[in-house]
């Protein structure tokens, strides 16, 4: 699965030397990127990160298909409730590749796949809502947490748990499959003395890094999306971002690119896919670039504060609202294009009766449009001297979706190296967690609770 990366705007000959990178700079990282590729094959053969190995594991796709063989038979809908690395890559894909209308379409049309919703927040509103719209006895729930103890899921859980066993009675476990650790945590304990049905995430993968596991493989199985392509996609991708040598390696080169970027005050990531169908894979990187690579100590343990920030933008829509500052604005982003060669379907655009000075538009087509459009904002952002780059897909497909998220998973575990950051922790989530146990009553975080008290009390507070 071929994806392009045109990256010529990103560079010195095009932007100057002051915001564009130079040959020699790219090339004094080699020492760099060959010690990083050498530790990373190191890791990989002790068996540190299982992630590479996923698309080409048999075992657990087959085990997923037949498990959703077996739910699609039974239900209608089926509901995940996680967050982050347990939800961001089902959106992302099920955006990708089912249409927008999939959820309102009869089974068969479907291609006899579920209506698939996802709870990623315990907004009530949000929750309720969408119970409101489903039958409890034609509903399964996929419990997705790697933990097994993420406060948002098990409250989802506890309220589904409810919801369901009011209406169904003694048979409410068969609604709900328990996807986590394959040997900790309170879901997978809960599995094994309820007899709930499982799924394991393989250890060693983490949360973001896990959309190939049953976490995005069995929801997105169950609305009907072929998942052996999209792993296929995924593998036909692994010889190119395993490639020693960084300036034939996408994933290596895209790294070292927004890391010299980051050096030289780029400090903002943009990822702008001009596509609606390609619009939320810009949610689940935010996840994956933001946690990996913002971080406060180095490996060496030295205070850094270091990170790029990721922003989602949308082609066109965005253009109507950010494309302004990224234009004129402070030089501190680089925006990668995330664009189809095939739209898979185009509409001609029709002479607009009695309108003057629309008659130009006649005879094109909204693809050419949205590329034109593209191209015209690339090239405009390139004469301000903003970097950008575009990644090409030849169409939206699970294969090149499988092929894209793959060299990003690795371009980002690389890019871990060159920021010389551990890219599979996330500590400071972690932190930020405490106040909330406190305030819940959770045991043991009662000084936390008094901590929580003295800072609060701080504040101030303005009533409008
Ligand atoms: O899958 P879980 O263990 O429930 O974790 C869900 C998410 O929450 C955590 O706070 C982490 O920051 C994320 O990396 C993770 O994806």
């Amino acid at each position: 699965m071929s994806i392009g990366f045109d990256y010529t705007n990103m560079m010195a000959s095009v932007l100057g030397p002051e915001r564009g990178i130079s040959e020699a700079e790219l090339e004094g990282l080699r020492p760099r990127a060959e010690a990083i590729h050498r530790d990373l094959l190191v890791r990989r053969e002790e068996g540190f990160l299982p992630f590479y190995e996923l698309p080409f594991d048999k075992g657990p796709v087959d085990a997923v298909l037949t498990l959703a063989g077996e739910l699609c038979r039974q239900f209608e809908n089926v509901v995940v409730l996680g967050i982050g690395g347990s939800a961001l890559g089902t959106l992302a894909l099920f955006r990708a590749l089912c249409p927008l209308h999939h959820n309102f379409l009869p089974r068969k049309e479907r291609g006899g796949g579920l209506r698939l919703f996802v709870l990623d927040n315990v907004d009530p509103v949000g929750v309720s809502e969408t119970l409101d719209l489903l039958a409890p006895a034609e509903t399964v729930f996929l419990v997705i947490s790697k933990s097994g103890s993420t406060v948002e899921t098990m409250s989802q859980f506890s309220i589904a748990l409810d919801w369901v066993s009011r209406s169904v009675g003694t048979s409410f476990r068969d609604h709900f499959v328990l996807v986590t650790d394959p040997v900790s945590g309170a879901l997978r304990k809960l599995a094994a003395d309820e007899g709930y049905r499982s799924c394991s995430i393989p250890e060693g993968v983490g949360g973001r890094f896990s959309l190939f596991t049953p976490v995005g493989l069995l929801p997105l199985a169950l609305a009907g999306v072929d998942i052996r392509a999209l792993l296929a996609g995924a593998a036909s991708m692994a010889e190119r971002v395993t490639l020693e040598n960084f300036r034939e390696n996408p994933a290596y080169l895209n790294a070292a690119l927004q890391y010299l970027a980051y050096g030289k005050g780029l400090r903002i990531s943009v990822m702008m896919p001009y596509s609606d169908r390609l619009r939320d894979l810009a949610d689940w990187f935010r996840q994956l670039w933001a946690e990996s690579l913002g971080k406060k100590v180095d490996l060496q343990g030295n205070l850094v504060h270091v990170g790029p920030t990721p922003v989602k933008a949308l082609g066109t829509t965005d253009q109507h609202s950010q494309v302004q500052l990224y234009m004129e604005g402070p030089f501190d982003k680089v925006v990668t294009f995330l664009s189809p060669d095939d739209y898979g379907c185009d509409l001609a655009i029709p002479s607009l009766a009695g309108a003057s000075g629309l008659a130009y538009l006649e005879g094109h087509t909204l693809a050419e449009l949205i590329r034109c459009e593209q191209q015209a904002t690339a090239v405009t952002l390139t004469q301000n001297g903003r970097a950008n780059c575009t990644l090409s897909l030849p169409a939206v497909t699970p294969e090149s979706v499988g092929a894209l998220i793959y060299m990003l998973e690795i371009q980002t575990l690389f890019a871990g190296g060159l920021f010389g950051v551990n890219p599979l922790d996330q500590p400071g989530v972690e932190e930020g967690k405490d106040f909330t146990y406190a305030l819940m009553g959770r045991p043991g975080y009662e000084e936390k609770k008094e901590e929580f008290s003295r800072a609060f009390q701080r504040q101030s507070r303005y009533l409008l």
